[in-house]
Formats: structure tokens, C-alpha cells, sequence
């Protein structure tokens, strides 16, 4: 292995303390942050995540309020939590987990949400102001994976990235993240239609793998000393297998661990999306 580690694992160790530092002096001031989250069915994946999330919140003090679905709630039943929460003073923000049960309509719900107590940023409105650069939430991995470039001095400014996936959660907001001015990016979004996707990624410095395709960025698709992010969460026989081939770690010059990459940067985000929140509540 030559690539170092863009370890997730520590930085968002680091970000959690930061953060209840910050969540201490809101308490001061009388305010107690509160994430919300509504898990909708029994997928073991998505409520693994969630408790992850109501244990990072107690970790930091942050409140937690959980709302669970069985997989044979009805759209309305979801915009009917979706309404609870929008009115629940003690929320200072929520996610729905996604994805929904098959049959039920993401849209709607994620259209339905307050958006200033939209902790993922995934609301058309969050969205909207991240295209207009107004201040708001920003999506959760997205924001993990500048950070973690960031703590780890890898060089945006100026990068040529290539990004594979279009789902909503990376490939389609990362984008607008990198290309603003504090970041400086230039930004190739790779898709299944993308017709020589060897091509692009040979000419990228910093490349996100969020297609969910095992091993899909191939050593000789990479250039040395590029940086290679793992988003791509795949399992065979219980373990995750990455987007990325495990031997890019010989040619790339900085490479995310999977699990233990952006993963639990993305955790940290919410947390900090939450008391970021609380702050522009309480003023602060
Ligand atoms: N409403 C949302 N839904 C989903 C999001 C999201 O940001 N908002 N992202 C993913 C799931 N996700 C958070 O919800 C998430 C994924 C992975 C991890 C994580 O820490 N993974 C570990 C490995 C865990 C394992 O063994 O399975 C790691 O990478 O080290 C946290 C959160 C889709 N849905």
C-alpha cells in the first residue's frame, strides 16, 4: 500500500468533540439541540444507520426523538410523522432514512419537511439554496467528504474530480458543493450512461466513487497519486465491499478506508448540520 489514509474514523472522533463543545455552550444559553429521525420498515441496513445516529447525538449531547414505520405504513402515515416533527419545538432538526420501503414516494415526503429543520439538506429548498449559494444545510456526505480532504490537506482548489453516481444523498449535489468559489473545483459527474468511464477517471486528481458497483475503479483507471474517495456500499457474505478496487491503494496517493472512510464523516455532518441549526436559532 503506498496511498495514505483519509481516515474517517478519527476525523470524525475530532469533529464529534468540536462539536460538543458547541452543544455545551448552547446548553449554556438554555438551548438543547434535538435530531429527529423517521425510519420507515425493517431493512437492517437503515436502522443500523439510524441507531448510529442517536448514539453519535448522546455521545454529544445533542437530544434524540426516534419515529419507526413498519414497512406497511402508508404514504400518509409518513406525512403525517413528516407534520409531527415539522411541529415538535423540541426537533431542532430530522431525516427521513433513506431509501423508503418499495410503493412509497420520497419526493413528497422530503418536499413535505420544514426546511429549516432539514438536517440531511436534501430538501428542494436546501438544495435550491446550495445551487443559489445562500446559506443552509448541505448534504450530509457531500459535506464529509470535503471536510475530510480538507483535515487531510488534499488540494481542491483547482482539482479535476470525477464523480460516479447520480443518486441524490452524493453524485447529484456534490457537485454543486466542489464547483463554489471557497472550493474551486472543476467537476465531471459519471453515470451508467457515461460511455468510457476509464477515460474520465484517468484524468481526475480526486475521485468519488459513489456508484454502489464493487470494485469499479480499476488500479489502471486511476492516476498516481490521485485521491479516491470509497462512498459505494455493497456486502458479500456480511462484509461491505467498496466501489473501489483494493488495488488502487498501490497508485493512488490518498485513499478512504471502507468502512471507516466517509462513512462516519457523514455521521459527523448530521451532527454538525443539527447544531448549526440550533446556533442560527439561538442566534449564536
Ligand atoms: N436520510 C439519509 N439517508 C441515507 C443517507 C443520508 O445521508 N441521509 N446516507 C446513506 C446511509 N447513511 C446515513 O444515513 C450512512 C451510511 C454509512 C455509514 C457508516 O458509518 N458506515 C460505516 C460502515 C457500516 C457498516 O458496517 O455497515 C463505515 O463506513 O465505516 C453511516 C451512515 C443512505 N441513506
Amino acid at each position: 500500500m503506498t496511498a495514505q489514509i483519509l481516515d474517517g474514523k478519527a476525523t470524525a472522533a475530532a469533529i464529534k468533540s468540536e462539536l460538543a463543545a458547541r452543544v455545551a455552550a448552547l446548553k449554556a444559553k438554555g438551548v438543547t439541540p434535538g435530531l429527529g429521525t423517521v425510519l420507515v420498515g425493517d431493512d437492517p441496513g437503515s436502522r443500523w444507520y439510524v441507531n448510529g445516529k442517536h448514539k453519535d447525538c448522546a455521545e454529544v449531547g445533542i437530544a434524540s426523538i426516534q419515529r419507526e414505520l413498519p414497512a406497511t405504513a402508508t404514504q400518509e402515515d409518513v406525512e403525517n410523522v413528516v407534520r409531527e416533527l415539522n411541529a415538535d419545538p423540541a426537533c431542532t432538526g430530522y431525516i427521513v432514512q433513506l431509501p423508503l420501503p418499495k410503493g412509497l414516494d420520497q419526493n413528497p415526503v422530503l418536499e413535505l419537511m420544514d426546511p429549516d429543520k432539514d438536517a440531511d439538506g436534501l430538501h428542494p429548498t436546501s438544495l435550491g439554496r446550495l445551487a443559489l449559494g445562500i446559506e443552509g444545510p448541505l448534504p450530509c456526505t457531500p459535506l464529509g467528504i470535503v471536510e475530510l480532504l480538507r483535515r487531510h490537506d488534499v488540494e481542491i482548489d483547482g482539482a479535476e474530480v470525477v464523480v460516479v453516481g447520480r443518486g441524490i444523498t452524493v453524485g447529484r449535489s456534490i457537485g454543486l458543493l466542489l464547483t463554489r468559489r471557497s472550493e474551486n473545483a472543476t467537476v465531471t459527474l459519471c453515470h451508467t450512461g457515461t460511455r468510457d468511464l476509464g477515460a474520465h477517471l484517468r484524468k481526475a486528481d480526486i475521485i468519488v466513487a459513489a456508484a454502489g458497483v464493487p470494485h469499479l475503479v480499476k488500479p489502471e483507471d486511476v492516476k498516481p497519486g490521485a485521491a479516491v474517495l470509497d462512498v459505494g456500499v455493497s456486502r458479500s457474505e456480511g462484509k461491505i465491499v467498496g466501489d473501489v478496487h483494493p488495488g488502487v491503494a498501490e497508485v493512488a496517493g490518498w485513499i478512504s478506508p471502507n468502512p471507516g472512510g466517509v462513512g462516519p464523516m457523514t455521521r459527523a455532518m448530521l451532527l454538525n448540520n443539527i447544531v448549526e441549526a440550533a446556533e442560527r436559532r439561538a442566534g449564536v
